[in-house]
């Protein structure tokens, strides 16, 4: 298998007339947190929902994990969905037992050490719960599967800079233990900065920069710094 664990060539995506992916091209190294950075409506969103096989390139090719994706891939990935909800009446506990059940590679075990990580109530009902505390569930999802891809689109969104400090934290301190490859989208770099090893800046469905993070950073300063300049249209690349 190759050492990328993502590899798209030249993948186009159309909604109707609207072009969400425009001959996008990208390689991503594997055992990486790799941050998926582009304002709203770049094509992040479609691009994660392609990679676990739920919308097809109209033109193109991708490989996830060596292979093309499918319905399968959920084996091999954990995916959290942008704005991604949990059931209110449930509890916390009820959700994991629920991922104990359904989800791949789920260990019950390594989820109740991630409750207690972060700080978790599992008795608690989640309609009770604040956004973060939520948030912090639906990650646990995902992070407590053995799988070796995570891809978590979007899930800081809606979090107040407290608990998405205390929330990139436990992730860093958790992923650095680990040797599973994440995927990570945001349009908001703010408290995000520190947490990505590996960087793709996305513009208008293209991937316009890829490479370490050191090296974004020393090409053009901090990542606050290349995001104001494609906002404000000053990136010629
Ligand atoms: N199901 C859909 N039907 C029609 N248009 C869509 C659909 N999904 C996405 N789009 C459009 O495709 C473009 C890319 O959307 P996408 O959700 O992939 O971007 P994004 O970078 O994830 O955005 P955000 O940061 O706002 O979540 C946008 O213009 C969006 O309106």
């Amino acid at each position: 298998m190759s050492t990328n664990i993502v590899e798209c060539h030249q993948i186009t995506k159309h909604y109707g007339k609207k072009k969400a992916l425009d001959q996008f091209e990208i390689a991503i190294p594997s055992g990486r947190i790799t941050g998926i950075l582009g304002p709203n409506g770049c094509g992040k969103s479609t691009f994660f929902r392609m990679l676990t096989g739920l919308v097809r390139p109209d033109a193109g090719h991708i490989e996830v994990l060596g292979k093309a994706p499918s319905w399968q891939t959920n084996q091999d990935i954990a995916y959290l969905p942008d704005r991604a909800r949990w059931y209110p009446n449930h509890t916390a506990r009820a959700a994991l037992e629920w991922g104990n059940s359904f989800l791949p590679g789920f260990s019950m075990e390594r989820a109740i050490q991630l409750t207690d990580y972060m700080d978790i109530d599992l008795d608690a009902k989640v309609g009770g719960m604040s956004r973060g505390q939520e948030a912090r569930i639906m990650l646990i999802l995902c992070l407590a599967r053995d799988v070796q891809m995570i891809v978590l689109d979007e899930p800081f969104t809606g979090i107040d800079v407290i608990s998405r400090e205390t929330i990139v934290a436990s992730l860093i301190d958790y992923l650095e233990e680990s040797e599973q490859s994440v995927l990570i989208s945001t349009h908001d770099i703010q408290e995000v900065e520190g947490l990505f090893d590996y960087t793709v800046m996305m513009k208008e469905g293209r991937a316009i920069w890829t490479g370490s993070t050191e090296n974004l950073r020393a090409e053009y300063g901090s990542l606050r710094d290349v995001f104001r300049k494609m906002y404000m249209k000053e990136w010629n690349k």
